[in-house]
């Protein structure tokens, strides 16, 4: 395995100093080595299999290889410092990286043994798979309604109106939407709240049938009373789902999540149960950023 020790201070140092001077108390003497990261990474039932990934941007090497499964049915949050790669890893696992001309993946990443990078995979079938929700809720300019048959209809998923009223009703049922908006789905989507417009945005992932559902930041614009909304749901829908969800939040990965991963500077340090990542951190990195001592 490519073996490469980085001073954190140093390389930390460069790029922070300017915005984080009074977070400078890093251990100077951490190192990481690529490719190692501790803890429990593999699982013995994985759902994504990823290893040796790389993702460049340009010149520049965004992700360093890293490896990790993602066990089937599990939440995993994704934490770390601003920068740190989360939101890049993640958006390989359903190939969203593939709209950035600049960026480059390498590696071995499979979801169920199939190489997601397969040349010949059909990137829309991957993407109703591996369904996402982003930071901002981003409906579509259309009905309530249409907004959550739109998937179900480009895929063929209901033959009858009256199925597509059903995969409608029962996603949004899933997202915990239906008693707010079944007496006016056709109102327009983005007249909701951002909380129901975040909500609308999961049943609109989740009426394809996907297996697995990628949470990029999916609170940052809510509220604290639709964030616990959302983290509720997030909880239902494990039990169907494997969920993958960036956070900022450690409050947040400690309640939604059963394994943590800590990104730094684009390595996977540290993946644990997340209790433990809260409570006993085994790589002194994530220590220090769990404490707030750095990020
Ligand atoms: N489209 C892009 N073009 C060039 N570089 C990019 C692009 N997107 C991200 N990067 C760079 O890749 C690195 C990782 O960024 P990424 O957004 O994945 O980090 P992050 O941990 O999700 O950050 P944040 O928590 O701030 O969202 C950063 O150095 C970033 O500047």
């Amino acid at each position: 395995m490519n073996t490469l020790n980085t001073t954190v201070s140093n390389e930390a140092g460069l790029q922070n100093a300017a915005v984080t001077p009074a977070k400078e108390e890093r251990p100077a003497e951490t190192v990481i080595e690529e490719g190692q990261t501790v803890g429990t990474p593999f699982s013995d039932d994985p759902k994504f299999r990823l290893r040796n990934v790389e993702v460049f941007y340009g010149a520049d090497r965004a992700i360093k290889n890293i490896s990790l499964d993602i066990a089937r049915n599990e939440v995993i949050a994704f934490i770390g410092p601003s920068g740190c790669g989360k939101s890049t890893f993640l958006r390989c696992l359903n190939r969203m990286n593939d709209s950035i001309d600049i960026c480059r993946v390498k590696g071995a990443l499979h979801l169920d043994d199939q190489d997601i990078y397969d040349p010949k995979r059909d990137v829309v079938e991957l993407r109703a798979r591996v369904g996402m929700v982003f930071q901002k809720p981003n409906p579509f300019p259309k009905s309530i309604y249409d907004n959550v048959a739109y998937g179900p209809r480009i895929h063929g998923l209901a033959n009858r109106k009256s199925d597509l009223d059903d995969i409608v009703e029962n996603s949004l049922r899933k997202a915990g939407l239906w008693n707010e908006v079944k007496d006016r789905l056709d109102a327009t989507a983005t007249g909701m709240s951002g909380g129901q417009q975040q909500r609308l945005c999961i049943a609109r992932a989740i009426a394809v049938s996907p297996e697995v559902v990628l949470m990029d930041e999916p609170c940052s614009a809510l509220d604290p009373i639709a964030t616990a909304k959302v983290e509720e749901l997030i909880a239902e829908l494990s039990a169907s789902y494997t969920i993958v969800i960036v956070t900022h939040s450690m409050q947040q990965a400690a309640r939604v999540s059963h394994r943590t991963a800590y990104f730094h500077l684009g390595h996977l340090v540290e993946v644990n149960d997340t209790d433990k990542v809260f409570t006993s951190p085994e790589h002194e990195l994530t220590e220090s950023y769990i404490t707030g001592r750095f990020g």
